[in-house]
């Protein structure tokens, strides 16, 4: 026992003098006094339907539950496994092969791994075939949950936090294949009602258990939208929030279109970061560039959320007045919406500068894909002067709290477009500040 410890310190050490900036949480797995714990490998998914932004706040809960976790016996080797994104049904570009995308295309994983461990898709089946030795890989998921919300969420009148097996309608194959890949099959299905936030998850682990503890249990939980944050927007929220650093790609991409479409520079504009979000700290002074940026959510929202979703036209108005009293000249638009649209909010707005970023070539657009593409309007959004967002859309309070990060007074940040033009005073986006320790 004493040579296998000195040997895992021996190793920890020389991971951590190797890797420790980078990569912290791996070297913990290294560690002497956690290596009875098993490999606890989390996989999870989202109901299809779902769009990139809510996908992101899930991600979010499930990544302060395993920082949780990691501090409890039994669980220390806990890792994340990030779902790829595949095909989202507000991708629209039909041409471009947009299955199976891991995160690294959108976000930079080594900053999200100084907040906790987690495993791209590759990165997990690379691990399972140096364990297992196979190629290519077939896994073996040792249990599957598949979440459903209870059909009373209250029990004479109080929301509790609970879960409860259920007969699985259509078997589990109704849910192959698992994260869109045909070689995941599951040892165990489980059908589960359940309600309560990520911490319940602690729970579910510990009722099932296996009796006799393997060195590597991989667990998979479908329709994790269903888990909710156990506290939103406190320190961990925000710590998590600002691991997730975008791709140096996509911020390369959207800077250059700053500098030379809107002539916004960090120095200028005092949007300087520092290279890790470890070293970021409280602060308002970020000025922006001298244009305002409007987040305007069209297609299925014009259905959907149409009592809150304005025209076109009354969009223009609500502009035009905020850049008149700015005193702007430049509006940069960031949109769903079709050409027609933005060509006629274009005409509503002659007197200023209207702007979309575009793909400059087919090969641009290839290497982005629409999940880059609108990466890149969030981040030329996030340095604007002024922001006006839509209401209720996840893909506005991600906007928001980039700036939150980068530092922006509120008041520059959280502003809600109306409906109306003539209803100045309809009901506003909620205004979630930043917290540091
Ligand atoms: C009604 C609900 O709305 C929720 O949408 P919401 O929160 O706005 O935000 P998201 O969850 O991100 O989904 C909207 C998607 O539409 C595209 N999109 C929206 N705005 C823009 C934009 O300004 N620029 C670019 N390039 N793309 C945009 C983009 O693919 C984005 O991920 C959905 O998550 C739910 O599934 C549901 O549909």
């Amino acid at each position: 026992i004493t040579t296998t410890t000195t040997s895992s310190r021996h190793r920890r050490e020389t991971c951590e003098k190797r890797d420790i900036l980078l990569e912290p949480y791996r070297c913990q797995l290294l560690d002497p006094d956690v290596l009875d714990d098993p490999v606890l490998y989390l996989l999870y998914d989202v109901n299809p339907s779902e769009g990139f932004n809510l996908r992101r706040d899930v991600y979010i809960r499930l990544a302060v539950f395993v920082q949780f976790l990691r501090t409890q016996p039994g669980y220390r080797r806990t890792r994340l496994v990030l779902p790829p994104w595949s095909s989202l049904v507000h991708w629209r570009s039909h041409n471009l092969d947009q299955q199976q995308l891991l995160w690294a295309n959108f976000f930079h994983l080594p900053s999200m791994r100084r907040y906790t461990d987690v495993l791209d898709m590759d990165e997990f089946f690379a691990e399972h075939e140096r364990l297992h030795g196979r190629d290519p890989p077939t896994v073996l998921l040792d249990e599957v949950y598949k979440l459903k919300h209870f059909e009373q969420m209250f029990e004479n009148g109080v929301f509790v936090d609970k879960f409860e097996e259920h007969v699985c309608p259509g078997g589990h194959e109704a849910t192959l294949p698992y994260l869109g890949y045909g070689n995941l099959t599951a040892e165990a299905f489980t059908c589960l009602h359940f309600q309560g936030s990520a911490m319940l998850l602690h729970r579910l682990l510990e009722r099932y258990r296996p009796a006799r503890p393997h060195p590597v249990r991989t667990v998979l939980v479908l329709n994790a939208e269903i888990v909710l944050h156990d506290l939103w927007g406190n320190v961990d929220y925000w710590e998590a929030r600002r691991s997730m650093r975008f791709a140096p790609e996509l911020v390369e991409v959207a800077t250059r279109f700053r500098a030379d479409t809107l002539n916004s520079t960090d120095r200028a504009d005092r949007t300087m970061r520092p290279t890790r979000w470890t070293d970021e700290r409280y602060r308002r002074t970020a000025r922006g560039g001298d244009y305002l940026c409007a987040h305007l959510r069209r297609a299925d929202f014009l259905y959907g959320r149409d009592k809150t979703t304005p025209t076109i036209q009354s969009a223009a108005l609500q502009i035009r007045t905020k850049l008149l009293e700015l005193g702007l000249k430049t509006v940069f638009v960031a949109s769903d919406c079709t050409r027609m649209e933005f060509y006629n909010l274009k005409n509503y707005l002659k007197r200023f500068r209207v702007v979309r970023f575009v793909p400059e070539s087919y090969e641009q657009r290839a290497a982005l894909k629409d999940g880059g593409i609108a990466i890149v309007d969030q981040i030329i959004c996030s340095h604007a002067r002024y922001f006006l967002g839509t209401y209720e859309s996840t893909f506005t309070y991600r906007i928001y709290e980039e700036r939150e990060i980068i530092g922006f007074p509120k008041d520059l940040t959280f502003n809600t477009l109306c409906k109306s033009e003539k209803d100045m005073n309809c009901e506003k986006n909620t205004v979630w500040p930043i917290v540091y320790h």
